[in-house]
């Protein structure tokens, strides 16, 4: 436990108004969350002012309050102190991981950015390590996990405050290894301070996230940063930066690594190559050559050209961490999925039903070509694009289903604040470049959308549902409602079958 005072003497500048010897026994900026002893954290946001809620964390018995303001400028009640910093971000990233005794240092930490497939890529990483006896913790879009334990998520990559506390609960139960996600969002607003990578993995760069990083080489340069962190000197050593070499976007992260480097690819030279490459409905095999493993030939029960890429990421990080390549090829032959990536319904229908993640028109695309690999008969896409988010992705999605789909529906994908018909006319306008004469509907509720995609479907057609894979909730503007495509493809085609 740390006083008020240890936790002032870190920033420069600091005031401490009230008890300076006080425990603080967490520390929380969501007032919700606050307990006994907490330092409730007042973050002014992009929506509220955390300062309106100081009331409510003391009421759950918040000690302190870390704020950017003077004692006298908030309201805070007898007995609750007060530590004014000159900048709150700053502040945060030195005081969290002194608090939690700096989690990271002792486990190995991997961490993985790029547009697609990170959470995959995890996966992977956390099948091969705990093949090798590992303890293994994940952090990543589904969920948290602590060996078979599951914790509920809420961001890609956590903040600051919240990270370095799982990263604690993870020490505390003796996990060798951390695999995590770490978004573009999270670099930019360094939500990973205080954490030291031992290896970390680049998937790719393609287009999303423009309405916050507003350009392709901003994001490229947030993604980036995990590269200038893992190279920068701390009590870690033999660091590794796993880099795709296909990705035009590689080269900049291998300029900002300062360590050891490996990459992987098909059509570029690599240290990782991977040859006679062959992509089959049930799963995909090919051969892995590079110096430590020798020539692997790997089988795998994933499928599509994207997931061979997964694979090599996750291998390279393999090779990084010194995993016996018998074990590898073990843990990657037993692997069979990720929630919500290429996953299969069958409810008994004489055709396919596949529910995807695939939120980026990169992700379409791909998804949408090995479906073609696969497809005996017609492809029918039901997809649509999330709402406060780049809306210049919704076309160019929109584009894409209409050019490597038979029909399309068009449909809503948490719609947030905005109107689920402007963001349908938006994904239309697309649509309409390429569609031809294929049949293409627009149906802003999504559940009926998946009724007529079922509906429409004869033998042996695809229905491919993209874009929230393990999602079970519609986001609308005024309140959340569970929703879960594989759930409602099922009741699709059981009402197809009673009708
Ligand atoms: C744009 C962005 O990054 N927003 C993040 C930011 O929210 P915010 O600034 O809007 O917070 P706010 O709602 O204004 O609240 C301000 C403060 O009041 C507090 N509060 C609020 C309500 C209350 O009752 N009590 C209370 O104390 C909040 O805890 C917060 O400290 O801080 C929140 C707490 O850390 C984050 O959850 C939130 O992520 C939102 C949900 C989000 O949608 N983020 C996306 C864009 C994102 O980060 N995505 C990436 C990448 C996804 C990918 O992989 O492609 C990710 O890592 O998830
Ligand atoms: N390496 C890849 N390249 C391109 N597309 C991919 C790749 N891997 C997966 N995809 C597609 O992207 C979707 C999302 O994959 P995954 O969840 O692994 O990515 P992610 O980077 O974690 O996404 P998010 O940013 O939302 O967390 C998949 O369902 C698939 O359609
Ligand atoms: N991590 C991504 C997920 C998008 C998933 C899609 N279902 C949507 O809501 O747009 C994001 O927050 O942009
Ligand atoms: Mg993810």
């Amino acid at each position: 436990m740390k006083t008020l005072a240890q936790l002032a003497e870190l920033v420069n500048g600091s005031v401490v108004t009230g008890d300076k010897n006080i425990e603080i026994k967490g520390i929380e900026h969501d007032s919700r969350k606050a307990a006994e002893g907490t330092l409730f954290v007042c973050i002014e946001g992009f929506h509220v002012d955390g300062h309106k809620f100081i009331p409510q964390a003391v009421e759950k018995g918040a000690k302190a309050i870390l704020t950017t303001r003077s004692a006298e400028a908030v309201d805070v009640p007898e007995g609750v102190a007060v530590l004014q910093v000159p900048e709150l971000k700053a502040a945060l990233d030195v005081i969290v991981p002194f608090f939690h005794d700096y989690p990271a240092q002792k486990m190995r930490v991997i961490g993985i950015t790029g547009t697609n497939g990170k959470t995959t890529t995890s996966y992977l990483i956390r099948a091969i390590l705990r093949e090798a006896g590992y303890k293994v913790g994940l952090i990543g879009t589904i969920q948290i996990m602590m060996e078979e334990e599951v914790f509920p998520i809420h961001n890609t990559t956590p903040d600051v405050v919240e990270l370095q506390h799982t990263l604690a609960i993870m020490r505390d139960k003796g996990m060798d290894y951390v695999v995590m996600e770490v978004s573009s969002h999270a670099l930019d607003q360094n939500r990973v301070a205080g954490i030291e990578f031992d290896t970390a993995v680049f998937s790719n760069l393609t287009q999303d996230h423009l309405d916050y990083h507003k350009t392709l080489e901003n994001y490229k340069l947030a993604k980036a940063k995990l590269f200038d962190l893992l190279g920068k000197e701390g009590v870690k050593e033999n660091k590794t930066a796993v880099v795709n070499a296909d990705d035009e976007a590689g080269k900049t992260m291998l300029e900002h690594a300062k360590c050891r480097q490996l990459t992987y690819g098909i059509d570029n030279k690599a240290s990782l190559q991977a040859t006679n490459v062959e992509v089959l409905a049930s799963g995909a095999n090919f051969t892995l050559t590079e110096e430590f493993l020798g020539k692997l030939d790997l089988q795998l029960h994933i499928t599509g050209i994207f997931n061979v890429y997964n694979v090599m990421a996750a291998v390279g990080a393999a090779i990084a961490e010194k995993i016996d390549p018998a074990v590898i090829k073990k843990a990657l032959l037993n692997f069979t999925s990720v929630p919500g990536r290429f996953e299969l319904v069958k409810a008994g229908q004489d055709f396919s039903i596949i529910v995807d993640y695939a939120h980026t028109p990169d992700g379409v695309e791909n998804v949408l070509n090995t479906a073609r690999r696969i497809a005996k008969k017609k492809i029918i896409a039901v997809f649509g694009c999330g709402g406060d988010r780049d809306r210049t992705k919704r076309p160019i999605m929109g584009r894409l289903a209409a050019e490597l789909a038979d029909v399309v529906i068009a449909t809503s994908d948490n719609p947030r604040s905005e109107d689920p018909a402007f963001i349908l006319s938006e994904v239309e306008a697309g649509v309409k470049e390429t569609i031809g004469d294929k049949h293409h509907e627009c149906i802003i509720d999504r559940r009926e959308a998946i009724f007529r995609a079922v509906e429409l479907a004869e033998t042996d057609d695809i229905v491919i549902i993209l874009g929230k894979g393990h999602e079970d909730y519609q986001i609308l503007k005024d309140k959340t409602i569970h929703f879960d495509d594989k759930e409602v493809a099922r009741e699709a085609v059981a009402a197809k079958k009673g009708a």
